[in-house]
């Protein structure tokens, strides 16, 4: 099962667009069943270096393993959880939709069922097994393709904003389950998000990325405490705090560079208090410049 095997590997990795530099001398070790998060400023690169582990996108220099594998392209073993519930097969019921990668893989009938209705179980979606996508809440969709993923058995699960589209308390909802499955599965996960308080709700290990272009991995945060977890208990807080300040200071130096700063650290804006701040960044967003969402979220 996923966890059991192929830890990720991203050896020196350059990403171009073009000319475009988006990724520059990446490095980053994820070891088997460990959970990390991306975190960083909007357009920074983190679906960019997600991409590159799910083999969306191949490095100009450098390399992604997964276990022995050199990543070349997407493969199975690298399961994708998108944001938008499009992914899912709209004309397939949630049931063939889970059914379709052991299908594909040439898994027998008795078993591809008994994985189905596993995974189903597991993401509380067996009374909706033979609904389609359309007939599906946004959370349900997600539930859906985090099973359809599952089902592939995957040495890694990739995750890019998959709650990004929910509402607040769905989003909430639905991070309290991803940690009982990934404890239950043992799995492997990588998830980009812009929401701090997500990142410590979940990751075992938070990476956080400088602004674009030629993005980089800022700091790496141990985030060893006790789940299910609580963001309001102090450690949560101040880890919290530190979070906001690194990202802050990324997306203050992005309005420096684009002559939008008025000379202000932005790792101080919105209500030092924390997660029990939430929704103190002004509307103007930090220093009165006007915030990309992504960023006005993450600094929350
Ligand atoms: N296919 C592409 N062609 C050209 N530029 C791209 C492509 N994909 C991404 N980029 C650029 O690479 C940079 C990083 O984008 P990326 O989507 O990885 O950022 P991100 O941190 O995931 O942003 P967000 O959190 O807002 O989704 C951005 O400047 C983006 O415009």
């Amino acid at each position: 099962m996923t966890g059991s095997g192929s830890p990720v590997s991203v050896r020196d990795v350059d990403i171009r667009f073009g000319d475009f530099v988006a990724v520059r001398q990446a490095n980053l070790d994820i070891g088997a069943g460990e959970f990390v998060c991306l975190l960083g400023p909007s357009g920074c690169g983190k679906s960019t270096l997600l991409n590159a582990i799910a083999g969306f996108v191949i490095p100009v220099n450098g390399e992604v393993t997964c276990g022995d594998t050199r990543v070349t392209g997407p493969d199975v073993s690298r399961g994708v959880v998108f944001q938008s519930a499009e992914a899912l097969f709209p004309w397939l019921t949630v049931r063939q939709n889970v059914a379709f990668g052991p299908r594909m893989r040439g898994v027998g009938k008795a078993q591809r069922a008994a994985a189905v209705d596993r995974y189903l179980a597991m993401v509380g979606l067996s009374h909706s097994a033979d609904r389609f996508p359309a007939q599906l809440s946004g959370g349900m969709r997600q539930r859906a393709q985090l099973a359809r993923v599952l089902a592939n058995e995957p040495s890694v699960v990739l995750m890019d904003e998959p709650f990004g589209a929910l509402d607040a308390q769905t989003r909430l909802v639905m991070q309290v389950e991803l940690d009982r499955i990934w404890r239950e599965t043992g799995a492997t996960i990588v998830f980009v998000t812009h929401d701090i308080g997500e990142a410590i709700l979940l990751a075992d290990r938070i990476v956080t990325m400088t602004a674009g272009p030629s993005a980089g991995i800022k700091n790496v945060y141990p985030c060893d405490l006790p789940r299910p977890r609580d963001l309001t208990d102090p450690a949560s807080a101040a880890l919290f705090r530190q979070l906001r300040e690194d990202i802050g200071a990324e997306v203050a130096r992005t309005l420096r560079a684009q002559g939008l700063d008025d000379g202000h650290d932005g790792g101080a804006a919105g209500d030092p208090a924390g997660p029990a701040g939430a929704g103190t960044v002004p509307p103007s967003g930090v220093n009165g410049v006007r915030l990309a969402d992504g960023d006005r979220r993450a600094l929350r």
